[in-house]
């Protein structure tokens, strides 16, 4: 497991981490929300140890990390850095040779990666000739190629199309399912939402909300409901303490004491169904930054 404890870190006077907390817990896929310049390539940064924090730690495996770790950790930072003039295979060999991979071993799981990715028609073809978000796919895959136990990844779906968000969702998927902690940053709520099973959300270099995705929706839940009945839902709006969000026809949305309503709603209408309204992460995010 990766734990963040209490990371600070400013620019100048510009404090731009403030007690940063949190936990990437090995096979979970989580997430890592925050508008732009809310502190998230920062603490990535300081979690691979590229920058230094000002305060706090950061430990794996319940040790504080430190430059032994390092060739352990998977890595896509948010300034991509590969060779333009390279070959994609070649590159991706050598990115593992670098890391202390073996050859054999380095070409098989470029081989794998790239197939998984869908690469390896393009694994002869310089970098720079492949489409942006081909390249984006190259360095997802240098990132994993050294088999790491830890993946950390700054916007990762950045610029993908949808069937390739999909390709690389499985191939993350697939580490995290293996049992490798995963952190990713990403502005695609609606792929955090599907994807992640813990989220933390930073704004202004602070967290302002973490944990399991079930357990945030069910934090900001509130006392949001639907009722459907079988005719006209109008009468939904008389009941005492009811604030109406929507209305349309058999169909309300409101806020209030579900009981009372329930009671209400037995003594007038046919009731088809009865739900608490969970918030989308869309909505909790608007709501926490
Ligand atoms: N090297 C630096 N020198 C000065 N200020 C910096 C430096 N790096 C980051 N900052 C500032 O720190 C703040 C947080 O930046 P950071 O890149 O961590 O945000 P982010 O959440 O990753 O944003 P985005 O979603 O736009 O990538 C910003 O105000 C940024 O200007």
């Amino acid at each position: 497991m990766l734990t963040v404890r209490g990371i600070s870190r400013s620019f100048g006077d510009h404090k731009v981490l403030d007690e940063v907390s949190f936990d990437v817990r090995p096979g979970r896929m989580t997430g890592f929300l925050g508008a732009n310049g809310s502190g998230k390539t920062t603490t990535m940064r300081i979690v691979l140890g590229v920058l230094a924090a000002h305060g706090g730690t950061v430990s794996w495996q319940g040790a504080e990390v430190g430059p032994q770790n390092r060739p352990d950790f998977g890595y896509m930072p948010e300034e991509r850095g590969l060779y333009p003039k390279m070959k994609v295979r070649d590159q991706i060999t050598w990115l593992a040779r670098l890391h202390g991979v073996d050859r054999e071993t380095a070409q098989r799981n470029t081989d794998a990666l790239l197939a998984d990715l869908e690469l390896t028609e393009r694994a002869g073809d310089r970098l720079e000739e492949l489409s942006l978000g081909n390249q984006q796919r190259v360095q997802i895959a240098a990132a994993l190629v050294h088999d790491p136990a830890l993946l950390i990844l700054d916007e990762p779906f950045s610029g993908l199309d949808p069937i390739a968000v999909e390709t690389v969702l499985d191939v993350l998927r697939k580490r995290a399912a293996g049992g490798v902690p995963v952190l990713f940053s990403s502005h695609q709520l609606a792929i955090v939402e599907r994807l992640c099973d813990d989220v933390v959300i930073i704004s202004k270099g602070r967290i302002v909300a973490n944990g399991s995705r079930e357990e945030l929706r069910a934090r900001h839940a509130g006392q949001r409901y639907e009722i459907v009945v079988a005719e006209d839902a109008g009468w939904v709006r008389d009941v005492p303490g009811v604030t109406i969000l929507e209305l349309d026809g058999p169909r309300a949305v409101f806020e209030a004491e579900p009981q009372q309503v329930l009671r209400a709603a037995l003594d007038r209408a046919e009731v088809r169904s009865f739900t608490p309204v969970v918030p989308t992460l869309d909505e909790i995010f608007r709501e926490v930054i």
